[in-house]
């Protein structure tokens, strides 16, 4: 099962400072959505809100068609998980597993078993006796067992390992095409985790600034290198993201499609033409003026 999100003019104000500004967007759902932003952009501001942890200071959240806050129906199909305080948890890993089998409808007991098994984690172990790595592995085998219809996962990596995260992320891979949700991850491992996006969103400073299919992004930059002045000239009417120079040999990133006409230009002015990652769009789109 699949949910909708509509977020319409949505702005979150703490006393007199606006952390969400007027921000509008629609996730058809069934898919990944990779949310981006730098420290303090608003990324778990907003996934708040889309949990209901938070009541929208402006503007109209939507999942599924209804207004989530206070909203048992919504709650219960929807699933945060981010990285929480367990210094006082005293349940076992056994007993977490129980409580969320209670609660979620669409709660898969032989499937957590699976995971719990593959991150290696004591059923038999007080939470806070985990360590971090197992702890946030715990809330991955939470959120991914739990098949809630939107389940968003906000940097809900930290402290795992390098192999670890590997294995959340071929789950997560795994599982969402046994069972399509709307799925939000936040992260700020872009160039390690870009390849699971369908959909990219960039938060900058409250605001939204990106809105795209991963596919679309991919091919919506490039890197142009050659004679210094070639590049200047080629590039002169695309939006340039940033440039090295080496001698006489320049490197523009541009943001924008190239057509079948400007690389065949590229070709014939004897300029190089190149990707671009997402992590590099994604730096130089939230880049400070300095
Ligand atoms: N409870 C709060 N009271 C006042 N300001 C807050 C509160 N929570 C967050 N903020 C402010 O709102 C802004 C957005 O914070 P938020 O935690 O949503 O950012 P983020 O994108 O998740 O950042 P990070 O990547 O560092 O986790 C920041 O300027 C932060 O200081």
């Amino acid at each position: 099962m699949t949910f909708a999100i509509d977020i319409r003019n949505l702005s979150l104000n703490y006393n007199d400072f606006t952390a969400l500004k007027d921000m509008s967007f629609h996730l058809e759902g069934g898919k990944i959505y990779g949310l981006l932003g730098r420290n303090g952009a608003g990324k778990t501001s907003l996934l708040s809100l889309l949990s209901s942890f938070r009541k929208p200071s402006d503007g109209i959240i939507k999942i599924a068609g209804e207004a989530p806050f206070e909203n048992a129906n919504i709650m219960a199909n929807v699933a945060f998980i981010y990285e929480k305080d367990y210094s006082d948890e005293t349940e076992k890993v056994k007993g977490m597993l129980e409580s969320a089998e209670r609660y979620r409808p669409n709660y898969d007991a032989e499937y957590a078993d699976y995971l719990i098994n593959i991150f290696k984690l004591p059923l038999e172990k007080p939470v806070n006796k985990l360590s971090k790595g197992m702890q946030s592995a715990l809330n991955v085998t939470l959120g991914l067992a739990c098949r809630t219809p939107v389940t968003i996962f906000d940097e809900a990596y930290l402290g795992m390992d390098a192999p670890t995260r590997e294995i959340f992320y071929k789950e997560l891979l795994a599982d969402q095409e046994r069972h399509p949700r709307t799925i939000i991850l936040s992260t700020h491992l872009v160039s390690e985790m870009d390849y699971l996006f369908d959909e990219v969103l960039i938060i900058d400073k409250g605001n939204l600034i990106l809105h795209e299919e991963y596919e679309t992004l991919a091919s919506k930059g490039a890197s142009i290198t050659g004679s210094a002045n070639t590049v200047d000239d080629f590039v002169s009417i695309m939006t340039q993201l940033s440039e090295q120079q080496l001698g006489g040999t320049k490197s523009v990133m541009v943001f924008g499609y190239l057509t079948e006409e400007n690389r065949r230009e590229a070709k014939q002015k004897g300029l190089d033409v190149g990707p671009i990652s997402l992590q590099d769009l994604f730096i130089h789109l939230t880049r400070e003026e300095d």
